[in-house]
């Protein structure tokens, strides 16, 4: 794969870590505004560090995408005329909408939006992606290089902004999860090392328990919840105090926000 990442900000350079590190590209070119503080990945073989946006795209088939959304309409101007049809366009940024990208640079071209979120850097992203009508025949190649970081999942655009929400701003909603469980365990008596330790396993193991079995999480929670037991006292207590009902308001809230954004 001859891969470019147009903008390699934050997230464009957690994609070029996993592209790099699974072995996954022929070349790669990165590209940045003051490309010096990226010079390092000149270290990696096949791996090139530009300013110049039309280099990187004259010497790739896959473009990826990761500038602000200020950012972008001027360059898939800049870059317009250089593209090709069998160029793969590949965009992460939040809001830009698909026809948007045409009616700049056409439609007769293989363009896939992705929302992926900042896990990417681990490995571990849910990236949710969607795709113009030609794109859709190249929907399997975004999935082989997001399923090297992560996971995938291809939805209908119009739910773009709902995936936003569930898994970008996602990560944050379950760090404050994670963040209270670790104030928890501190007010138990763990130090506040150890509390966070076994605030951030038990969610993994959680997680890791529903995606290996494939369980619903009620299932899971009817097998620790011992009747008249310390479980279901606190996990009452927590509804009552509406655990279940601020999340679904807050993601709801996310979600009346991004679409007012969006207008
Ligand atoms: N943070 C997140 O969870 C997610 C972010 N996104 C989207 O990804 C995009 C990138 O986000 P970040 O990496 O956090 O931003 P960032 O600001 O860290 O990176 C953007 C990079 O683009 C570079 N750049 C600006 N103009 C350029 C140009 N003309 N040519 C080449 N490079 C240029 C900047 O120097 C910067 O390094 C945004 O559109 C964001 O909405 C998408 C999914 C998740
Ligand atoms: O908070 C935001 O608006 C953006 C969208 C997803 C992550 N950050």
């Amino acid at each position: 794969m001859k891969v470019a990442i147009i903008g390699a900000g934050n997230l464009g350079l957690s994609i070029a870590k996993g592209l790099i590190t699974t072995n996954a590209i022929t070349t790669l070119y990165l590209t940045r505004r003051n490309k010096e503080g990226i010079k390092s990945y000149e270290e990696y073989k096949n791996v090139f560090v530009t300013d110049d946006n039309k280099l990187a795209v004259q010497q790739s088939d896959i473009i990826i995408f990761a500038v602000q959304p200020a950012q972008f309409e001027s360059i898939l101007l800049d870059i317009k005329d250089l593209l090709h049809q069998n160029h793969v366009l590949i965009s992460t940024i939040t809001g830009f909408k698909i026809p948007r990208m045409e009616s700049v640079i056409g439609s007769d071209h293989y363009i896939i939006r992705s929302m992926p979120n900042t896990a990417i850097s681990v490995g571990k992203s849910m990236t949710c992606l969607c795709a113009n009508e030609k794109g859709e025949k190249r929907i399997d190649l975004a999935k082989a290089i997001f399923n090297r970081l992560g996971t995938t999942i291809s939805i209908p655009e119009k739910q773009m902004q709902a995936a936003t929400v569930i898994c970008a701003s996602g990560i944050a909603f379950w760090m404050r999860l994670i963040r209270a469980t670790t104030q928890g365990a501190i007010q138990l008596g763990f130090d506040a090392a150890e509390a966070q330790e076994m605030a951030m396993q038990t969610c993994s193991g959680a997680a890791s328990l529903l995606i290996q079995s494939g369980s619903h999480p009620e299932q899971e929670i009817d097998k620790v919840t011992t009747p008249k037991g310390c479980t279901i006292e606190g996990l009452n207590e927590m509804e009552h105090q509406g655990l279940s009902s601020s999340l679904i308001k807050g993601i709801v809230s996310s979600y009346e926000k991004i679409n007012q954004i969006a207008k």
